[in-house]
């Protein structure tokens, strides 16, 4: 509901806009032959002679009267013409502040509703177009509805409300009460508006017309424009544009001598000669005299329209036949009168308080600049201009803080990224295997949350394992180097067994092997690198690629393994060896230079990037080394034999004629020397070689760790995606029937269905048995579809969907407002007089008050969000209907699935009948 105007000025042209004097505008139209009066062969009386004359029309096809008015519109004239020419310009005056109401008057079945649809409608197009060509001005649209009904109001809008009281306010004339005022968001929500107003409507078949209105109807547009703050108007336009359409005219002899319809006649009869009286006093010029406005609440509403503040229109309908010709002629009769009646329309102005001071401040500024010196107003000018500069340095201040601050959070984000990063870097290098449990959910959790985060954890594993295959290459090129030298070593000394020797060649080539696999190996993750996204899958790839070469490493292990053996057995055959040998003693330890400078640091420096050991041999100090480091070959044919005496190896050369001995050099010491040196290198190399086995088995036991890691990953992120889709038990059966119960009270309420069946199904299914699941389920199924199907009909204009559209929230309305009806009438009889003033009591209905049982069932099923209301409006809709009376037939299978025909043939009585619910086979 919309505030009431408050915080406004009006003006209604006060010395502005002068009020303008005009006669109501009247037009006849006479519709054509309706289907019933073609069959009965009913004489046609009326003949339009031209736009503005009608005559009536003897036995004899002559022309006896004729009636003038503003225009006359034959049965061929479509209603868009009678908008155009009849209606158009008084209604769209309410565009420019000027209060407007169009009538239709006439005879009970001759066209008025018809008439005033399609008027509306057309009036409704051409105001949304005039505002759409007005981008200067914003309007404001509500809407307001009511009917009158054997004398009482009621709000069309909201009907529950109840009769509505009228009070007279001295300025702003009769005032309804609490009479819904509803914004109109655009034309569709208008027209949507209308079509729920024109459901409710109070219709009834009568012996004249099927669908007889039973009331006055009034629609009530209020239109406000403003102009835009920009052009520096400030004087709003408001005013009032009515539809009214009248219940029709008729004889008592015309209609059913039913009470109820005679009851109705009387009080529209009545009401139609309260105004048929105010037009014709007011058309007599006797405007001194007493008008009876008040005697009816038409006329009382209406009072503006009749004389007053508005421009009126009226549309006379009639029949043209000859049997109702005396009904006609009554209508023409109203019709001269009202062309008579002569209102002054004025504009309506308003001026919102806030937009007077507004201007009325900006005014005086204006005065002040224009009477002050010019120094004064160039200062003020630049006082201006100052707290303008003030005012953007200000604004840019705010800008910058917020810039600043958008930077320091984007910081914060990258801080909180890298982070992540190095912690993920952490987890990797360092995997936690070794803790508890709940330690590694904590990590699993972290682990996940950056997982999620990015995807560097991959990246990072894959770098690990490709560190770890360039240090296997490493060592297989170290073992390589290690044992090129040793077999150098072994060749240039001759020394060893010949097995030695030939092992050590083997180890060599199948060292190169290896290298030769994990060169190839290499190529293939270079090549693989360029398509590498790091993401969870190519990490997969990269440890089953890991994998598929693990005998490289296992060969290698192998193989220096083997060496080691191979180096042993050379150290054993060592001439001078001996298991002491061994120990460090601290003569050796003096002498250990090794000739390959390996050291303890054996891990840093490779042994075999020196120059050959022969070139670095340590001479005594009493023995100058050879010029030369190459020693001249020993002849093949010299074997070694053993000098005894001396305990030492004699050359064969010192035993051979003729050969030249250096004079300086002792050949035994040489010997020696050349021993020790081949010694030292070995010893040198079997460490060498053990510590390359070390390394191997930690990359080993590396990549193992870096295996498990991976699929703890995997494993996580299956339980990520297990997490994103949590499989759930199935709520238990009561819960998930409380919900639906809820969503299915709502729905019954929103799609307005038969309070009969929201009982019936309220009290029969109750939840306790899970077999009712399906019964609820389908009965859910179709409220969704037909509140869907009521959204869509929502948007279509009424006009669209015809006089009685086969499904539709009105025909709904309608047909509920019927069930309520008859179920009013009920009351009296299913109730004692005890049990109705019990009822009258709780639910809030004066016992002094009006059709107490119409208000009654009204309230019925109103709230559905309130549980113990829904229970009780189905106890009593279940006693006025019979539920709990013996023999009733009441089962589930009444709201069945199989949307099969019942095999009961009887025809339902209107309690039991609902348009919707049949089309639904609800
Ligand atoms: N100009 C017309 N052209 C075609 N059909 C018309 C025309 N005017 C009225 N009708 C038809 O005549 C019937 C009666 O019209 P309508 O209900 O508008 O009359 P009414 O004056 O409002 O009656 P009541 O006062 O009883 O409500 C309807 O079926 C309507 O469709």
């Amino acid at each position: 509901m919309l505030a009431s105007k408050a915080g406004r000025t009006p003006m209604s042209t006060p010395g502005g806009v002068k009020s303008r004097e005009e006669n109501i505008f009247v037009t006849v139209r006479v519709r054509p032959l309706s289907q019933k009066e073609q069959a009965s062969k009913d004489q046609v009386a009326w003949e339009c002679m031209d736009d503005h004359t009608l005559a009536y029309m003897n036995s004899y096809k002559r022309s006896t009267t004729s009636y003038t008015y503003d225009r006359i519109f034959g049965p061929t004239c479509v209603t868009e013409m009678v908008y155009q020419e009849g209606a158009k310009d008084v209604a769209l005056s309410a565009l420019t502040g000027i209060n407007a109401t169009i009538f239709a008057y006439g005879q009970t079945n001759s066209g008025k509703t018809f008439t005033m649809k399609g008027i509306t409608e057309s009036t409704i197009n051409d105001i949304y177009g005039y505002i759409q060509n007005t981008p200067e001005r914003d309007f404001f649209i509500k809407m307001s509805a009511m009917e009158i009904y054997n004398e009482t109001v009621t709000d069309l809008l909201n009907p529950e409300s109840g009769p509505l009281r009228l009070w007279d306010d001295p300025e702003k004339g009769t005032i309804i009460e609490k009479l819904m005022e509803e914004k109109a968001k655009d034309s569709q929500h208008l027209r949507h508006l209308i079509g729920i107003c024109e459901a409710q409507r109070q219709v009834s078949e009568t012996s004249l017309n099927d669908a007889s209105s039973r009331s006055h109807q009034i629609i009530r547009l209020i239109v406000e424009s403003s102009p835009l703050e920009s052009s520096g108007g400030i004087k709003s336009l408001i005013a009032t544009l009515n539809f009214v359409d009248l219940a029709g005219s008729e004889r008592t002899s015309q209609t059913n001598v039913y009470s109820r319809r005679l009851k109705e006649g009387c009080h529209i009869n009545l009401s139609l000669l309260t105004l048929t009286t105010v037009i014709r006093k007011l058309s007599a010029r006797k405007r001194s005299g007493h008008i009876p406005y008040r005697d009816s609440k038409l006329t009382r509403i209406l009072q503006h329209s009749l004389g007053g503040n508005a421009r009126t229109a009226i549309i006379c309908t009639m029949s043209p036949v000859l049997s109702h010709a005396e009904q006609s002629r009554n209508t023409l009769a109203f019709a001269n009168h009202a062309k008579e009646v002569t209102n002054s329309a004025r504009v309506n102005m308003i001026v919102p308080e806030k937009q007077l001071v507004k201007h009325l401040k900006k005014e005086v500024a204006r005065l002040e600049a224009e009477l002050g010196t010019p120094e004064r107003s160039s200062t003020s000018r630049s006082v201006a201009l100052l707290r303008e500069k003030e005012y953007r340095i200000h604004k840019m201040e705010t800008e910058m803080e917020e810039l600043k601050h958008q930077r320091d959070h984007a910081l914060s984000e990258l801080d909180e990224l890298r982070k992540n990063v190095q912690q993920e870097h952490q987890v990797v290098k360092f995997p936690s295997f070794s803790r508890n449990l709940g330690d590694r959910t904590k990590t699993t959790v972290r682990r996940r949350k950056i997982f999620r985060q990015s995807s560097i954890a991959p990246i990072s594993l894959i770098h690990e394992i490709r560190k770890l295959e360039q240090l296997q290459n490493r060592l297989g090129e170290e073992a390589n180097r290690a044992l090129q030298v040793l077999h150098k070593e072994v060749a240039f000394h001759r020394m060893g067994n010949q097995d030695a020797a030939e092992t050590i060649t083997k180890l060599l080539t199948g060292i190169k092997e290896t290298r030769s696999i994990n060169c190839l190996a290499a190529d293939v993750e270079v090549k693989d690198s360029s398509t590498d996204h790091g993401g969870a899958a190519d990490l997969k790839e990269e440890i089953t690629r890991l994998n598929s070469h693990e005998y490289a490493i296992a060969t290698l292990e192998e193989q220096l393994e083997h060496a080691q053996k191979c180096i042993d057995k050379l150290v054993m055959s060592l001439p001078n060896y001996d298991g002491a040998s061994q120990s460090t003693s601290p003569s050796r330890k003096k002498k250990k230079r090794s000739p390959l400078a390996l050291s303890n640091n054996i891990k840093t420096e490779e042994p075999c990037a020196h120059v050959p050991s022969s070139q670095q041999v340590e001479l005594e100090p009493e023995n100058k080394p050879p010029q030369n480091c190459e020693l001249p070959p020993l002849a093949s044919n010299e074997t070694p034999t053993k000098d005894v005496d001396s305990g030492g190896v004699i050359s064969s050369r010192d035993s051979t004629p003729g050969y030249h001995r250096p004079p300086t050099i002792n050949v035994k010491k040489m010997q020696k020397m050349f021993e020790n040196a081949l010694e030292e290198n070995i010893r040198s190399i079997r460490a060498y070689v053990t510590e390359l086995k070390e390394r191997v088995a930690k990359l080993q036991y590396q990549k193992q760790l870096l295996v498990c890691q991976v699929l703890e990953l995997e494993a996580n992120e299956a339980s990520v995606n297990e997490d994103e889709e949590p499989i759930e038990n199935p709520p238990p059966w009561d819960q998930v029937f409380d919900e639906k119960k809820k969503q299915i009270i709502l729905l019954w309420h929103l799609c307005h269905i038969s309070v009969i069946r929201r009982s019936r199904f309220y009290l029969l299914f109750k939840g306790g048995d899970p077999s009712e699941q399906i019964y609820i389920e389908v009965e859910l199924r179709r409220l969704i579809w037909l509140e869907d199907h009521f959204a869509q009909l929502g948007n279509a204009s009424p006009a669209l969907l015809g006089d009685d559209p086969p499904i539709s929230v009105y025909s709904s309305i309608r047909a509920l407002k019927q069930e309520r009806e008859a179920l009013a009438r009920r009351v009296n009889s299913r109730f004692t007089v005890a049990e109705r003033e019990n009822l009258y009591i709780k639910w809030e209905i004066p016992l002094d008050g009006k059709q107490r049982r119409v208000q009654l069932v009204n309230k019925l099923w109103m709230d559905p969000h309130n549980m113990q209301h829904v229970q009780e409006s189905a106890d009593i809709v279940a006693r006025l209907v019979g539920f709990y009376e013996p023999g009733s037939r009441v089962s589930k299978e009444m709201f069945e699935l199989n949307f099969a025909i019942l095999p009961d043939k009887r025809k339902p009585s209107l309690l039991e009948r609902s348009p919707i619910s049949n089309l639904l086979h609800l």
